[in-house]
């Protein structure tokens, strides 16, 4: 059976001056959907260059990606981006944030009434309504990134793409999020790609880890399929010994079988 999305031995090359530099070669992932797929790998092996390749903002230079049987070529709604650093406009507010998405996605097919109550719906699915009318300014980065969620989850994507979304957080409040966005893919069932550097978030919100190897030419080395049961609850899988397989599992494959070379 055809996967839902489908990224299909994608190699790109980068013109530099001194010729083309290849970044990635023939990185093949399946993902089916309501997947939630982690892509780990070393500073610099190409996990972003892959999502703006998925995202429409980068062309492959051979292979290509299918989502639902169609080539992806440029960016579109059906794959929206949660970047690290919330890229939300300064002088909108929360809801107007988040009401202007919906508005790009729906605007011609759903009604004032609707629009609004979509908006009110996907603030509250993130915890944000009490924060609707405040600036970006005003809020912690915590919850700009809750407003980033609720406003990448409003277009209805039919894969969401997460560029490190905690990585700028605390350690609390990554936590609160993590489980936020367990609970938030647990009811809606979105398929999920995300670049973490963090092991044991990849392991905890996973159904399978992508690691890449170092580049140049990097590519998937190996995919772990993370069978932990759901829901998942932080503190009980702190004594899990399939949770710790899992994660000793991604620690060897950076830390062994493709450490980094010390520059
Ligand atoms: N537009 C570009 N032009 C030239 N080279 C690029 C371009 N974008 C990325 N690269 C190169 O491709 C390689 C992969 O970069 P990329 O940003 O995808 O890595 P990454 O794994 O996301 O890194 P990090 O974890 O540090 O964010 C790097 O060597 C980078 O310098």
């Amino acid at each position: 059976m055809e996967s839902y999305l489908n990224i299909d031995h994608v190699s790109i090359d980068f013109p530099t001056a001194n010729g083309p530099f290849r970044a990635l070669d023939k990185v093949n992932i399946q993902i089916n959907k309501g997947e939630f797929v982690s892509i780990i790998g070393h500073s610099g092996c190409g996990k972003s260059t892959v999502m703006n390749i998925v995202g429409g903002l980068y062309q492959a230079t051979e292979g290509g990606v299918i989502l639902q049987g169609k080539e992806v070529n440029e960016p579109g709604p059906d794959r929206a981006i949660v970047f690290q650093n919330h890229a939300l406009f300064p002088w909108l507010t929360c809801y107007q944030n988040v009401e202007l998405a919906v508005k790009s996605v729906f605007g011609k097919t759903r009604n004032r009434q609707q629009i609004r109550d979509w908006t009110l719906h996907n603030l509250e699915l993130v915890h944000m309504t009490h924060a609707k009318d405040k600036l970006p300014a005003e809020i912690s980065g915590g919850m700009k990134q809750r407003i980033g969620i609720a406003r990448a989850l409003a277009m209805e994507p039919k894969v969401l793409l997460m560029d490190e979304p905690f990585g700028a957080l605390d350690a609390l409040t990554r936590a609160h999020l993590q489980d936020s966005l367990m609970e938030i893919q647990a009811d809606l069932n979105n398929t999920v790609i995300m670049i973490t550097h963090d092991v044991d978030e990849a392991v905890l919100l996973s159904d399978k880890i992508v690691m890449m190897t170092n580049g140049p030419a990097a590519t998937i080395g190996e995919i772990l399929q993370v069978d932990l049961p759901r829901p998942r609850q932080r503190l009980a899988l702190a004594d899990n010994p399939d949770y710790n397989h899992y994660r000793s599992e991604v620690i060897k494959f950076l830390h062994q079988r493709h450490a980094r070379k010390a520059a």
